[in-house]
Protein backbone atom coordinates (compact mmCIF):
# COMPACT_ATOMS: atom_id res chain seq x y z
CA UNK A 1 0.00 0.00 0.00
CA UNK A 2 1.13 3.66 -0.54
CA UNK A 3 2.62 5.29 2.26
CA UNK A 4 1.72 9.02 1.46
CA UNK A 5 4.77 10.19 3.28
CA UNK A 6 8.35 10.35 3.58
CA UNK A 7 11.15 11.87 5.64
CA UNK A 8 14.67 12.51 3.82
CA UNK A 9 17.03 13.22 6.99
CA UNK A 10 20.25 16.57 5.54
CA UNK A 11 17.73 16.48 1.84
CA UNK A 12 19.69 20.22 2.14
CA UNK A 13 23.10 21.50 2.73
CA UNK A 14 23.70 22.39 5.80
CA UNK A 15 25.08 26.12 4.84
CA UNK A 16 21.41 27.00 3.25
CA UNK A 17 19.62 25.86 6.19
CA UNK A 18 21.80 27.67 8.72
CA UNK A 19 21.36 30.79 6.55
CA UNK A 20 17.13 29.83 6.36
CA UNK A 21 17.86 29.54 10.15
CA UNK A 22 19.68 33.15 10.70
CA UNK A 23 17.08 34.47 8.78
CA UNK A 24 13.88 33.49 10.89
CA UNK A 25 15.89 34.29 14.08
CA UNK A 26 16.33 37.55 13.01
CA UNK A 27 13.13 38.38 11.39
CA UNK A 28 10.90 36.90 14.45
CA UNK A 29 13.56 39.08 16.66
CA UNK A 30 12.18 42.22 14.21
CA UNK A 31 8.86 41.11 15.36
CA UNK A 32 8.16 39.64 11.67
CA UNK A 33 5.91 37.12 12.50
CA UNK A 34 2.80 36.68 13.66
CA UNK A 35 -0.09 34.34 15.07
CA UNK A 36 -1.54 31.57 12.88
CA UNK A 37 -5.02 31.30 11.91
CA UNK A 38 -6.58 28.29 10.89
CA UNK A 39 -9.17 28.36 7.81
CA UNK A 40 -8.37 30.62 4.50
CA UNK A 41 -9.93 34.11 3.56
CA UNK A 42 -12.91 35.10 5.85
CA UNK A 43 -13.12 31.98 7.93
CA UNK A 44 -9.57 32.96 9.34
CA UNK A 45 -9.43 33.18 13.29
CA UNK A 46 -6.69 32.23 15.59
CA UNK A 47 -7.80 29.21 17.78
CA UNK A 48 -5.31 28.71 20.52
CA UNK A 49 -6.66 25.68 21.36
CA UNK A 50 -5.46 24.24 18.76
CA UNK A 51 -2.25 25.90 17.27
CA UNK A 52 0.90 27.94 19.32
CA UNK A 53 2.79 28.63 16.10
CA UNK A 54 3.90 32.33 15.16
CA UNK A 55 4.44 32.41 11.06
CA UNK A 56 6.07 34.88 8.14
CA UNK A 57 5.14 34.16 4.62
CA UNK A 58 8.54 33.81 2.54
CA UNK A 59 8.69 36.02 -0.43
CA UNK A 60 11.68 35.07 -2.16
CA UNK A 61 13.66 38.55 -1.13
CA UNK A 62 16.63 36.83 0.42
CA UNK A 63 19.18 34.50 -1.58
CA UNK A 64 18.74 32.17 1.00
CA UNK A 65 15.06 31.70 0.32
CA UNK A 66 15.48 31.83 -3.57
CA UNK A 67 17.91 28.69 -3.27
CA UNK A 68 15.51 27.16 -1.23
CA UNK A 69 12.23 27.95 -3.75
CA UNK A 70 14.96 26.77 -6.71
CA UNK A 71 15.57 23.86 -4.72
CA UNK A 72 11.78 22.94 -4.27
CA UNK A 73 10.61 24.16 -7.72
CA UNK A 74 13.35 20.71 -8.87
CA UNK A 75 11.74 18.86 -6.53
CA UNK A 76 7.77 19.93 -7.68
CA UNK A 77 9.01 19.15 -11.03
CA UNK A 78 10.50 15.83 -9.62
CA UNK A 79 7.04 14.58 -7.91
CA UNK A 80 5.48 15.70 -10.65
CA UNK A 81 7.42 13.60 -13.43
CA UNK A 82 6.86 10.50 -10.68
CA UNK A 83 3.94 10.47 -8.96
CA UNK A 84 1.48 12.70 -12.05
CA UNK A 85 0.58 14.87 -8.67
CA UNK A 86 -0.31 18.22 -10.51
CA UNK A 87 1.45 20.54 -8.46
CA UNK A 88 1.48 24.05 -9.94
CA UNK A 89 2.71 26.61 -7.26
CA UNK A 90 4.06 26.78 -3.69
CA UNK A 91 3.17 28.60 -0.53
CA UNK A 92 5.47 28.51 2.32
CA UNK A 93 6.01 30.48 5.43
CA UNK A 94 8.54 30.18 8.56
CA UNK A 95 7.32 29.00 11.07
CA UNK A 96 8.26 29.30 15.28
CA UNK A 97 6.80 27.31 18.22
CA UNK A 98 7.85 28.90 21.08
CA UNK A 99 8.57 26.67 23.96
CA UNK A 100 5.46 24.61 25.02
CA UNK A 101 3.57 25.65 21.54
CA UNK A 102 1.62 23.07 19.72
CA UNK A 103 -0.81 21.88 16.84
CA UNK A 104 -2.74 19.30 17.56
CA UNK A 105 -3.91 16.89 15.27
CA UNK A 106 -5.42 18.33 11.57
CA UNK A 107 -5.39 17.70 7.89
CA UNK A 108 -3.81 20.72 5.83
CA UNK A 109 -6.58 20.11 3.20
CA UNK A 110 -9.63 18.34 3.17
CA UNK A 111 -11.27 17.06 -0.24
CA UNK A 112 -8.61 19.59 -2.09
CA UNK A 113 -10.76 22.54 -0.33
CA UNK A 114 -7.49 25.05 -0.39
CA UNK A 115 -5.58 23.68 -3.76
CA UNK A 116 -2.93 22.15 -0.90
CA UNK A 117 -2.02 18.68 -2.32
CA UNK A 118 1.84 17.65 -0.99
CA UNK A 119 2.87 19.00 1.98
CA UNK A 120 6.78 19.84 3.08
CA UNK A 121 8.43 20.72 6.15
CA UNK A 122 11.83 22.07 6.50
CA UNK A 123 13.51 21.63 10.07
CA UNK A 124 16.01 24.63 10.56
CA UNK A 125 17.16 23.71 14.36
CA UNK A 126 20.31 22.13 14.92
CA UNK A 127 21.62 20.48 17.67
CA UNK A 128 17.99 19.26 18.89
CA UNK A 129 18.01 16.42 21.28
CA UNK A 130 15.51 13.69 21.15
CA UNK A 131 14.74 14.77 24.89
CA UNK A 132 13.70 18.48 23.98
CA UNK A 133 10.12 17.25 22.08
CA UNK A 134 8.49 18.95 18.98
CA UNK A 135 8.11 16.01 17.11
CA UNK A 136 5.94 15.77 14.35
CA UNK A 137 3.49 13.12 14.65
CA UNK A 138 1.89 11.45 11.50
CA UNK A 139 -1.50 9.26 11.29
CA UNK A 140 -0.74 6.75 8.38
CA UNK A 141 -4.88 8.13 6.96
CA UNK A 142 -7.43 10.45 8.08
CA UNK A 143 -9.30 7.62 10.26
CA UNK A 144 -6.50 6.24 12.19
CA UNK A 145 -5.92 6.23 15.66
CA UNK A 146 -2.63 4.71 16.06
CA UNK A 147 0.39 7.16 14.63
CA UNK A 148 3.06 5.65 12.45
CA UNK A 149 5.49 7.69 12.51
CA UNK A 150 7.20 10.67 14.95
CA UNK A 151 9.90 13.07 13.04
CA UNK A 152 12.43 14.94 15.26
CA UNK A 153 12.87 18.40 14.02
CA UNK A 154 16.25 18.29 12.99
CA UNK A 155 18.33 20.76 10.78
CA UNK A 156 18.30 19.72 7.42
CA UNK A 157 15.14 17.07 7.62
CA UNK A 158 12.72 17.49 5.13
CA UNK A 159 9.07 15.51 5.54
CA UNK A 160 6.75 15.08 2.60
CA UNK A 161 2.70 14.06 3.11
CA UNK A 162 -0.65 14.55 1.17
CA UNK A 163 -2.42 17.58 2.28
CA UNK A 164 -5.69 15.78 2.60
CA UNK A 165 -4.92 12.37 3.53
CA UNK A 166 -2.36 12.31 6.49
CA UNK A 167 -3.26 13.69 9.59
CA UNK A 168 -0.28 15.22 12.04
CA UNK A 169 0.43 16.84 14.79
CA UNK A 170 3.42 18.80 16.51
CA UNK A 171 3.86 18.00 19.76
CA UNK A 172 5.07 20.56 22.15
CA UNK A 173 9.20 20.98 22.81
CA UNK A 174 11.10 22.37 25.48
CA UNK A 175 12.96 24.96 23.33
CA UNK A 176 12.39 27.06 20.36
CA UNK A 177 11.72 25.18 17.40
CA UNK A 178 11.92 26.61 14.02
CA UNK A 179 10.46 25.62 10.57
CA UNK A 180 9.14 26.43 7.48
CA UNK A 181 6.23 24.78 6.18
CA UNK A 182 5.36 24.89 2.43
CA UNK A 183 2.73 23.07 0.31
CA UNK A 184 2.18 22.50 -3.35
CA UNK A 185 -0.78 23.13 -4.80
CA UNK A 186 -2.46 22.09 -7.70
CA UNK A 187 -4.60 24.74 -10.12
CA UNK A 188 -7.67 25.46 -8.79
CA UNK A 189 -8.13 29.01 -10.13
CA UNK A 190 -11.49 29.65 -12.63
CA UNK A 191 -11.88 33.01 -14.67
CA UNK A 192 -14.56 34.10 -11.99
CA UNK A 193 -12.77 32.80 -9.18
CA UNK A 194 -8.81 33.27 -9.54
CA UNK A 195 -7.16 31.44 -6.69
CA UNK A 196 -4.29 33.77 -4.61
CA UNK A 197 -1.31 32.01 -3.25
CA UNK A 198 -2.94 32.64 0.44
O1 LIG B 1 6.11 21.98 11.81
C1 LIG B 1 5.65 20.88 11.56
O2 LIG B 1 6.23 19.83 11.85
C2 LIG B 1 4.28 20.78 10.89
C3 LIG B 1 3.55 22.10 10.77
C4 LIG B 1 2.13 21.93 10.30
O3 LIG B 1 1.54 20.91 10.43
C5 LIG B 1 1.44 23.04 9.60
O4 LIG B 1 1.93 24.18 9.63
O5 LIG B 1 0.36 22.79 9.03
FE1 LIG C 1 -0.10 20.83 9.05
Amino acid sequence: MARHYAVAPDYFPAHLVRALRREALLRHRRGEFHHAGIGRGQEQHRNTQVRRDRTRWLDGSTLAQCRLLDEMEHLRLAVNRALFLGLFDLEAHFAVYDPGAFYRRHLDAFNGNNGRVLSAVLYLNEQWRDDEGGRLRLWPDPDAATPVMEVTPRAGTLVCFLSDRIPHEVMEASRQRLSIAGWFRCNNSTALAPDPAR
